[in-house]
């Protein structure tokens, strides 16, 4: 196994700057995931740890070895795309042979692997389908089988559930995991879907603008955002600008004053506090750090969400479980938040 390791990638398009120095590196075994908004980069980078775009500045090695220097027929990769790229006139067992047969493989064991590729992605006795006949998760994991087929050093996976339905793709991402882990192999994994992110990665990089804004474990980059961008862009979040007034004060920019009653900083710091709907809870009896009226609610299954407009004109989201109809005054206080000073934009 292989870990691979990014250093100060840069690349340009004519005047686009798709990336900006990009460090990045996934221990082997573990699945690092590339999430951000369209056009941030990141089927850019892709494409580079694939080798099959070159960095302006920068490079990519697969433990000790530059890709840049390894010739294309070379590289040990598996490659999943969005548009699974199967043969449609060749069976799902012929697509998953098909990389094998080019190395000239003896035929029993070209057909031995492709009945244990099959049957680790539970397509066993469909390999006579073609992939017409198959579908879209089905198809997607004949794809993930063609490229295991050849037992490369990583994998890549370009947005490989975008084109399924939601439901399938939850089911499919816990495939894409649960594959990835059995067979230990170093993957890259794109998307723009947040809850996919945290959910299959062992490491997220939240990109935005062509630069990774943050690297850390799913945890890391919901319970601990290090910019206002990662955030937002992970998960909802309410961001109170203000400055720190004392102890655990904070002056918001709309002039009311909350205490959050924990060192904030250095008093005179301008920051933005974070708050996660479901950190904050209604006080019935006791002090509140918040009081605000409710503008807006809206009913999401397992829980409220409801908006409460603060004195100051602040907006503050939080979740709870009875109605509260609009124009309710109610109290509230956050048993956990994140102090903020990166602000790099709001996703
Ligand atoms: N071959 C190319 N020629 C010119 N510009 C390009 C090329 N490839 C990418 N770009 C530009 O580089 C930037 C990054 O693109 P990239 O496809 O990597 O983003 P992305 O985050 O993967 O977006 P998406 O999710 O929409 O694919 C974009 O502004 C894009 O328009």
């Amino acid at each position: 196994m292989m870990d691979i390791s990014i250093r100060g990638v840069s690349k340009t398009f004519g005047e686009t700057t798709a990336l900006e120095s990009v460090d990045l590196r996934v221990p082997s075994g573990r699945l690092a995931t590339l999430l951000g908004a369209s056009g941030c980069g990141k089927t850019t980078l892709l494409r580079i740890i694939a080798g099959f775009e070159s960095a302006d500045a920068g490079g990519v090695h697969f433990g000790e070895v530059d890709i840049a220097k390894v010739p294309v027929w070379k590289r040990r990769i598996g490659f999943v795309f969005q548009s699974y790229a199967l043969w449609p006139h060749m069976t799902v067992a012929e697509n998953v042979a098909y990389g094998l047969r080019l190395r000239k493989l003896p035929k029993e064991t070209v057909a031995e692997k492709v009945a244990a590729g099959l049957e680790m992605v539970g397509l066993t006795g469909r390999d006579r389908h073609r992939p017409g006949q198959l579908s879209g998760g089905q198809q997607q994991r004949v794809a993930l089988a063609r490229a295991l087929a050849l037992e490369p050093d990583v994998l890549l996976m370009d947005e490989p559930l975008s084109n399924l339905d939601a439901k399938l793709r939850v089911e499919m991402r816990r495939e894409i995991r649960r594959i990835q882990q059995e067979t230990g192999i170093t993957a890259v994994y794109v998307t723009h879907d947040q809850d996919e992110a945290l959910e299959i990665s062992d490491l997220v990089a939240v990109m935005n603008g062509g630069r990774i804004e943050q690297i850390g474990t799913p945890e890391d980059v919901y319970e601990r955002p290090e910019t206002t961008f990662v955030a937002s862009f992970v998960g909802s979040v309410t961001l109170l600008r203000g400055r720190i007034a004392d102890a655990g004060a904070l002056a918001l920019a709309g002039g009311d004053k909350v205490d959050f009653g924990r060192p904030l900083g250095a008093a005179g710091s301008d920051v933005y506090v974070a708050l996660r709907p479901e950190d904050l809870r209604i006080v019935e009896n006791g002090t509140a750090q918040f009081t605000g009226k409710v503008v807006r609610s809206s009913f999401q299954g397992s829980v409220r969400e409801s908006v409460a407009e603060l004195p100051g004109g602040e907006l503050l989201a939080f979740e709870h479980r009875r109605p509260l109809p609009t124009g309710t005054t109610v109290g509230l206080a956050a048993d956990r938040f994140t102090v903020i000073e990166n602000d790099t934009g709001v996703a």
